[in-house]
């Protein structure tokens, strides 16, 4: 029987089959790596719960990772949704790493700037996003509590998972736009856990065959030590002009004579921020 990871705790699974159904299901085997979005082959147990026997072939799968381990976020995901808002401040370096994320797995990224109803906020805000903006990424300017639905659109047709700080308003994106998931979310988190007190899981909410949502929780940090120096500097879509100019090969674009990116810099083609984004996200990649 075919199925979808509607949500993921530890080594239990939530999945949603064919006929609506949802089933707990828990992987065949010891070394489980299966992410809320992935598609897979269960066989029901008769009690309710099931055993998943196989994950099918995915198009693509997102991970976080430190030194130390790597974890899956979401599988089968084709845009990334980044909430922030006009207040709190937010981090531009973490737009940066999700940036770099979706250009390494080829998924479509889209800025919300969340809370626009406090007006005399936004100038700020507009002003951290320009270097995105001049890329040519999407900022869907909205308000949660009044304007949620200008968001619908956008997720038509895509598997979508939201990423955000703590207090960008993505609880309140989510509880409009998907009435009950409040409720659903508890309800799923009682049954992976027994009634246990947690907000750690993935959820997938569905919208209709082609659409679909994912809310993972604890992606704050999105560590990109899976990628490797090239694909850093390929996930800076401006930098690709000059890549392979600079005079050493094996160039750090720190002190090195000859340098195009730094080069790039100077002429004001590459903006210094980003750069400096660059820059540290190297250093913590070494
Ligand atoms: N003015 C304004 N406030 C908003 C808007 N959306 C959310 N907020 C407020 O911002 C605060 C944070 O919203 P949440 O939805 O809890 O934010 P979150 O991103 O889910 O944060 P965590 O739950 O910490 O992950 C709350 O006090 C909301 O009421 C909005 O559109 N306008
Ligand atoms: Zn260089």
């Amino acid at each position: 029987m075919h199925g979808e990871v509607v949500a993921a705790h530890g080594r239990q699974y939530r999945v949603a089959l064919a006929d609506g159904t949802t089933v707990l299901a828990f992987p065949r085997g010891k070394k489980s790596e299966i992410a809320c979005g992935d598609r897979v082959d269960v066989t029901p147990g008769g009690d309710g719960q099931a055993v998943i026997d196989a994950i099918l072939p995915r198009q693509s799968l997102l991970y976080r990772s430190d030194e130390f381990r790597r974890k899956l976020i979401a599988a089968n995901v084709t845009q990334i949704v980044f909430v922030v808002a006009v207040e709190p401040g937010f981090s531009d370096e973490l737009l940066t790493r999700c940036l770099v994320a979706a250009e390494d797995q080829d998924l479509r990224l889209l800025i919300v700037l969340n809370k626009c109803d406090l007006q005399d906020r936004i100038a700020p805000a507009r002003a951290l996003l320009a270097p995105f903006t001049q890329l040519g990424y999407s900022v869907l300017e909205l308000s949660a509590q009044s304007s949620a639905e200008a968001l619908r659109p956008q997720l038509s047709g895509q598997t979508s998972v939201l990423v955000g700080q703590s207090g960008m308003g993505k609880s309140t994106l989510i509880n409009a736009l998907i009435p009950g998931a409040a409720a659903a979310t508890r309800e799923i988190s009682a049954a992976l856990d027994s009634g246990k007190h947690t907000t750690t899981h993935a959820t997938l909410y569905r919208f209709d065959a082609d659409s679909a949502l994912i809310d993972s929780p604890g992606l704050q940090e999105l560590g990109l030590h899976h990628l490797d120096i090239g694909a850093i500097e390929q996930g800076f879509v401006e930098f690709r002009p000059f890549l392979g100019h600079c005079r050493f090969r094996n160039c750090r674009h720190e002190r090195e004579p000859d340098c195009a990116l730094r080069a790039a810099v100077a002429d004001g083609h590459i903006h210094p921020r980003r750069f400096e984004t660059f820059r540290t996200l190297r250093a913590q990649s070494e």
